[in-house]
């Protein structure tokens, strides 16, 4: 078997980028928070199920740490734990999501128990986390290379959401405007170390497979939200209305 040409330095970059058009930005849960049509309720129940996302992060970045064998990357990597977690004087990326919570309407007690967290949001974002702890750590870190797509995510609901949604108190749109300068950061690094590092064509072609697998994890955790609060389809609705999925055990 003949080996295939690798891509050039600037068409893996485009190759990447491509992948844009899976983002969950295409996914109708997200058009319809940015159009406007998203009731309540699915405002807060996605506030809720993104939660455990924005806790999970800080420890998928601690997997790729714990896995990364390169001092240089580890110090710049770990500027993303203290994002998520907060440093200093700064409130960091959980507050300031138990902040918007608040200002949707949620308790911080309802958000932080993980009560409303549906179990295909916790399935898919545990497989992100497990990805991250087992692959090599520059795998792991090109799987967070969604975030590419992500800046014009965060300006996006800072400019729709104020218009559609004036219910929601202005205290909570501080972690948008804070990820904005942040993800344009953390993408560069990721970027620079996939470039860097996978250089044969089969290598690139797992890496935007690896990147294809991200934007599953993404397009699948709005599915679940799509079935409990659009279609009104929760796990177990055909037997109860109670939300008797598992909650609180760390699988
Ligand atoms: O609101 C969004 O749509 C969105 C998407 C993503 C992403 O693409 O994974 C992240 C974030 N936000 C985000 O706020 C964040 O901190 C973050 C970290 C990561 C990552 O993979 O390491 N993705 C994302």
């Amino acid at each position: 078997m003949t080996e295939q040409t690798p891509l050039t330095r600037e068409e893996f970059e485009k190759a990447l980028k491509a992948k844009g058009q899976f983002y969950h930005t295409q996914h109708p849960y997200h058009v319809a928070m940015y159009d406007g049509s998203c009731t309540p309720e699915q405002i807060r129940g996605w506030v809720a199920n993104r939660f455990y996302y924005q806790v999970r992060i800080p420890i998928k970045d601690a997997n790729i740490l714990a896995n990364c064998t390169d001092r240089d990357v580890r110090r710049e990597w770990i500027q993303r734990i203290l994002d998520h977690d907060g440093h200093g004087g700064a409130i960091g990326g959980i507050e300031a999501w138990l902040r918007l919570g608040e200002a949707v309407g949620l308790t911080r007690e309802e958000v932080l128990s993980h009560e409303h967290v549906l179990p295909g949001v916790r399935f898919a974002v545990d497989a992100y986390v497990n990805f991250a702890r087992r692959a090599n750590w520059q795998e792991a870190a090109a799987s967070s290379l969604t975030e590419l797509f992500a800046p014009t995510i965060h300006q996006n609901r800072l400019d729709t959401w104020p218009q559609h949604y004036p219910w929601v108190k202005p205290e909570g749109y501080q972690y948008f405007r804070q990820r904005l300068s942040e993800a344009r950061r953390d993408v560069e690094h990721g970027l620079r170390i996939t470039l860097d590092t996978f250089k044969t064509r089969e290598q690139q072609d797992r890496i935007l497979e690896i990147l294809q697998f991200k934007l599953d994890v993404l397009w699948t955790m709005l599915d679940a939200m799509t079935m409990a609060y659009e279609l009104k389809r929760p796990p177990y609705h055909t037997v109860t209305d109670n939300r008797v999925y598992h909650r609180g055990i760390e699988l």
